[in-house]
């Protein structure tokens, strides 16, 4: 018999009120196994190295080698929404499989979806991405505040109703971020949307569920650019490390002052040793390794 529309609403609900903050997920997840978030970026010549091909097919078999090598061993995983669009509505049917893989194996899932859009539209993305009974909801979701920081308001909500987090995009690992984000000196936007990160965790006390996006590859732009990112209680993910040429002793410099707030993010250089389960999880923890 079909599930009446009563019975959904109350397993939502029941869903809901069992999920404690996204900030607080992460805070245990990256205490128990350190500071790292494991990107799942299936690009084609990724699917070609591992001998797979590049289809749906393909796609479900390294997503779910990438979870099953890495679940209960690392603190999150990223998979990167384009690289599933890519493949249509197949591929959106595998990443569908893959939170719910991550889900299953108790393993954070932050969807790398960068959505930023006028607030009406912004509410069926928010929908989506952090809605209860959504097949695509993760534990968090990656946003691009560049419409104005208030257009993200019914994410911001969603999230913290529904118990998952979001990732604001502050200062990108990019270069080519710096022609929007530095604008403004030492008021800069990126400085702007820091600061409207760290009001909307102020009445937590530990971890916040709004985090920020920060490049691990920008150290010296947060120096000249007067950033402060210890106050903002945020989660900082931060990538570009391994391929983009950032170490963890450069993050380490970086972020000095907010080190336990940092999660490291890197992609290419770990998958790239797959399709073997050991080998991606040896390079896995050499690569958390280095941020402890
Ligand atoms: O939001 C992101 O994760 C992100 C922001 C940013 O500033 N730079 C950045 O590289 N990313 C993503 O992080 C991943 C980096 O991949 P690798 O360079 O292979 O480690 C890609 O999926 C990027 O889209």
């Amino acid at each position: 018999m079909p599930e009446s529309a009563e019975a959904r609403d109350a397993g939502r609900q029941a869903a809901t009120a069992a999920r404690r903050p996204f900030g607080q997920r992460l805070a245990a997840a990256m205490a128990a196994r350190g500071p790292l978030c494991v990107g799942i970026d299936p690009h084609p010549g990724l699917l070609a190295g591992w001998g797979l091909a590049d289809d749906a097919e393909g796609l479900r078999a390294f997503s779910l080698t990438v979870v099953e090598a890495v679940a209960r061993q690392v603190a999150a995983v990223k998979p990167q929404v384009a690289l599933y669009e890519r493949h249509g509505s197949r591929g959106i049917a595998v990443l569908e499989e893959t939170l719910a893989a991550c889900a299953q194996a108790d393993l954070l899932s932050i969807a790398d979806a960068k959505r930023g859009d006028i607030g009406s539209t912004m509410a069926a993305y928010a929908d989506a991405w952090l809605g209860e009974g959504s097949a695509l909801a993760a534990d968090a979701v990656t946003l691009s505040p560049y419409l104005g920081y208030e257009s993200l308001r019914p994410a911001l909500d969603l999230a913290a109703s529904t118990g998952r987090g979001v990732f604001v995009l502050g200062l990108t690992s990019n270069p080519e971020g710096a022609s929007v984000q530095h604008v403004g000196g030492t008021d800069s936007v990126a400085r702007r949307i820091v600061a409207a990160v760290a009001r909307e965790n102020a009445p937590v006390e530990a971890l916040g569920s709004t985090g920020l996006v920060i490049g691990a590859t920008v150290g010296p732009d947060l120096v000249r650019l007067g950033i402060e990112l210890g106050s903002t209680r945020a989660p900082i993910l931060a990538p570009g490390l391994g391929a983009q040429g950032a170490t963890g002793a450069d993050m380490k410099a970086a972020f000095a002052d907010c080190w336990p707030q940092i999660l490291g993010t890197s992609s290419r250089e770990i998958l790239r040793t797959g399709p073997d389960r050991a080998a991606l999880l040896q390079a896995a923890l050499r690569t958390r390794d280095s941020l402890l």
